[in-house]
């Protein structure tokens, strides 16, 4: 007889501890060099076998389409499968966390486990993000988004996100850019400890960051509330914005820094990230 037991998925938030921008291709895409990671949170997907259903539920759930717009239905085009869907929001949408890619890949997880197929290939063209979203864990992206190499596990490493809940459109923060050839991240260090880990992260960048602040102020707003907690250690924003992070020693300082940080507009949320 046919499985068809669920099948539960997890997205969770993608987050790019350094993000450099280190050219541009003919067709304007960007050439990037980043170190991500992800958090233990994110968005909740439930397949079932069916015609390709959406339904959405979740505290960030409001204003996300359930039609072909949906990145979970974008998914199910792309894999030429389908299941029925149940998305519970978590992360927000265009939020420089892949609250959308994150989704995708989840499906594409998903679909797979289901119908019992191999993943799609180039994934990079259903977005740049879900090639690295697809394996969810520490990994170095590069090209535009489809070189993926997973790294040894990195040490214990905690913090909170804020997301000032501003959609940035990700395409006008590139095109804001002032400068595309800046230089590749450093050699990363091997087998480090957290504080050896953020002690390298300060000599790297998020080359985002300015055209994003420029774009929208209230990053630099943030970034300043994170960087003057006393428990922060390094305060940069993530992806193309607006979501920033602030990286703390333990868990429980980020509980702390979450708690002091608590705004009534913000999304505020403590993490450790893998
Ligand atoms: C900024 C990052 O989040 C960093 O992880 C990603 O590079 C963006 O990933 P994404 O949202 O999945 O990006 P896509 O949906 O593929 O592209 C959105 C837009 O971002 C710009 N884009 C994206 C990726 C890249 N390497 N170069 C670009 O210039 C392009 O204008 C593109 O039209
Ligand atoms: N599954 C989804 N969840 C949330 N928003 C979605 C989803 N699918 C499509 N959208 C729509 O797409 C936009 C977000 O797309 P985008 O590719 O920027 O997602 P993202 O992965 O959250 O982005 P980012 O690159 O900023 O991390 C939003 O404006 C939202 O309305």
């Amino acid at each position: 007889m046919q499985d068809t037991s669920p099948v539960q998925q997890i997205a969770p938030a993608k987050i790019n501890l350094a993000l450099h921008v280190t050219g541009q291709r003919q067709d304007g895409y960007h050439l990037l060099d980043s170190l991500v990671v992800f958090a233990d949170m994110g968005d909740r997907l439930t397949l079932t076998r069916g015609d390709g259903s959406l339904t959405l539920s979740g505290p960030l759930a409001a204003g996300v389409p359930t039609d072909a717009r949906n990145l979970v239905v974008k998914a199910m085009e792309f894999a030429g499968l389908t299941a029925d869907v149940h998305l519970e929001k978590h992360l927000p949408a265009a939020a420089g966390i892949g609250g959308g890619s994150s989704d995708a890949a989840a499906t594409l997880r998903g679909l797979a486990q289901i119908h019992g197929t191999d993943l799609p290939r180039d994934t990079h063209r259903l977005g740049a993000d879900i090639p690295v979203c697809l394996i969810g864990r520490a990994a170095r992206m590069q090209g535009i988004g489809d070189i993926v190499t997973p790294l040894p596990p990195l040490p214990a490493l905690h913090g909170v996100l804020i997301n000032p809940r501003v959609e940035v459109p990700t395409p006008s923060v590139f095109k804001a850019l002032t400068r595309r050839d800046n230089p590749p991240m450093p050699d990363l260090p091997e087998g480090p400890d957290t504080r050896t880990l953020i002690d390298w992260l300060k000599t790297t960048r998020n080359d985002l960051e300015a055209p994003a602040i420029a774009i929208t102020p209230i990053i630099g707003t943030v970034l300043e509330r994170l960087s003057q907690d006393p428990d922060c250690r390094l305060a940069r924003m993530s992806g193309s914005g607006a979501t920033c992070f602030g990286l703390s020693d333990t868990r429980d300082a980020a509980e702390a820094m979450a708690q002091r940080l608590a705004h009534p507009k913000w999304w505020v949320q403590p993490v450790s990230f893998r």
